[in-house]
This record gives C-alpha cells, structure tokens and sequence, in this order.
C-alpha cells in the first residue's frame, strides 16, 4: 500500500479554530470500577507543540483517562478540560479533539467512506476533506469496499482519518502503531511529530517503549492509575536507555 508524506496544512480544514492554546488539563481525576481505582487522582497538562508519550503497564488507566478526555466514561471524581471547557459542552466535539481508540471502528457492513462522510455530515466538516484524508491515509484506493474485509492496518488507518477529520486542535491516539506495517509506523511517526510542529496537542499511548523515544518529546508515566512521571524525554531518560528508565519506575526499584 502506498503511503503519502502528509502536510496536514494542504488539507480543507474546517479552519479558523485554531488556538495557540488548546491545552488539555486533567484536574484530579479519578476513575473507580467497583474495587479497581483505575485512574488516582491525576493531575497534569497535555500542552501544545509537542508529543506528549503516555506509557504504562497494562491495566495502568491509560485507556480509562482518555476516555473520560472525550466523555466516554465518567469521572469518579476531578475533571478533563479542554482548553478550558468539558467534552460534552463543545460544538461540534471532532473539530477540538480527534481520537483513535482501541476498539473504536466502523460498522464492517459501511466502507470508509460511507463512514467518513457520515462523521463529517453529523459535525459539519465539509465532504472534501473526506476525500483528501482517504487518499493520504493511504486508503484511496479501497474507500469504496466494506471496512469488515479490511485488515487491521487498514481499520487504523480509517481511525487516524476519522481522528483528523476536524481538524483538530487536540489529537488523542490509544496504540496507533497495532497492526501498522513498517512503512506505515514511519508515515504514523512522522504524521504525529508533524502536528506537533504546527502546534497541536498530541497524546499518544504506547507500549512499544522505542516508538515512543523516536516520537515524543515529553512522557506522562502512569502505573497502578497513579502518575508516576510528568517530564521531558531527556530528562526522564538520563543516562539510562528509556526501557530501563521506564521499567525501574513502575517496578518501584
Ligand atoms: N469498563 C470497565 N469495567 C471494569 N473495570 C475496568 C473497565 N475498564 C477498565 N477497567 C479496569 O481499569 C484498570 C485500567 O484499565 P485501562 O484499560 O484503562 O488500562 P490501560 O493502561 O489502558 O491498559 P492496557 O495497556 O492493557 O491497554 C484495569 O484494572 C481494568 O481492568
């Protein structure tokens, strides 16, 4: 499959919301499943013009906090603000902030167009960008076939599109790299490292440690729902190479 180098600035945005300012701040936020305190009482800023890295063991509250970011799940206590406002008091939510999470997917029975045009209907994005975002996401030439015969590569693909669809200020991205193909890691790497560079917040959650060093400029660590880490990469790092950085962190040693 053939994938384009993207300058996301040649694409129809929406255009005129962007702000220098989209932080998006997590305000002593917590998550309780029954016993489980999945997200304890975090607080952080996802600032502007960087990669912010988002790692953690399994079962750390990763997934959790970026579903109370898009009012997926409720806080159990704290807030998620985006530039200042909650999730559910935006217009037109996917012009402020795009996502991929895992198991977020089309209807197997819609193809990606279908999809992507009836997203855009449903938050005014015009039918243009559609088309353009297929063909730079590397699915122009099947966005007319049925996403239940895609591959997996295929399915994030159509995620990363549906994330960018608005435009937005804020990108959130839960394990972009599965079922990516080595070009199509590169073309994510360099996509998520070209936002940054036009001043979007990005927060991309990984567990593939070495991505994550090639990609981001700053690490959230959080593990047992507690953040651990709140730091530059260099700083976090060290020394040390970041596997071990990061593994001597959430181990306690
Ligand atoms: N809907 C739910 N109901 C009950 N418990 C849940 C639910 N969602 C998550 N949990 C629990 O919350 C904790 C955090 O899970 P979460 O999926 O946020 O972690 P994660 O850091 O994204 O993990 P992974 O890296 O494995 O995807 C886990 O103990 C998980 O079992």
């Amino acid at each position: 499959m053939v994938v384009h180098s993207v300058n996301f600035r040649e694409l129809t945005g929406p255009g005129g919301h962007r702000s220098v300012h989209d932080v998006l701040e997590l305000r002593n936020l917590s998550k309780r499943y029954g016993r489980v305190l999945a997200v304890d009482d975090v607080t952080c800023a996802v600032r502007p013009g960087r990669v912010t890295g988002f790692l953690g063991p399994n079962g750390a509250g990763k997934s959790t906090t970026m579903r109370m970011v898009l009012g997926l799940d409720r806080p159990s206590a704290g807030q998620v603000l985006v530039n200042g406002a909650r999730y559910r008091d935006l217009r037109d939510p996917l012009r402020h902030v795009g996502a991929l999470l895992e198991g977020s997917q089309a209807h197997g029975g819609r193809s990606a167009y279908q999809h992507l045009r009836w997203l855009a209907r449903s938050n005014r994005v015009p039918t243009a960008r559609v088309h353009e975002l297929l063909g730079h996401v590397g699915l122009g030439d099947v966005a007319h076939q049925r996403v239940g015969g895609y591959s997996l590569g295929m399915r994030q693909r159509l995620g990363i599109a549906a994330a960018l669809l608005g435009d937005p200020p804020v990108l959130l991205f839960d394990e972009p790299t599965n079922g990516l193909d080595p070009a199509g890691v590169r073309w994510l790497r360099e996509t998520l490292r070209s936002f940054a560079a036009e001043g979007r917040t990005v927060l991309v959650s990984s567990h593939l440690i070495s991505e994550i060093e090639l990609t981001a400029d700053h690490l959230l660590v959080l593990a047992r729902g507690r953040l651990l880490a709140d730091a530059p990469l260099e700083e976090f790092r060290g020394t040390e190479a970041l596997e071990d950085a990061f593994l001597r962190l959430v181990s306690g040693r």
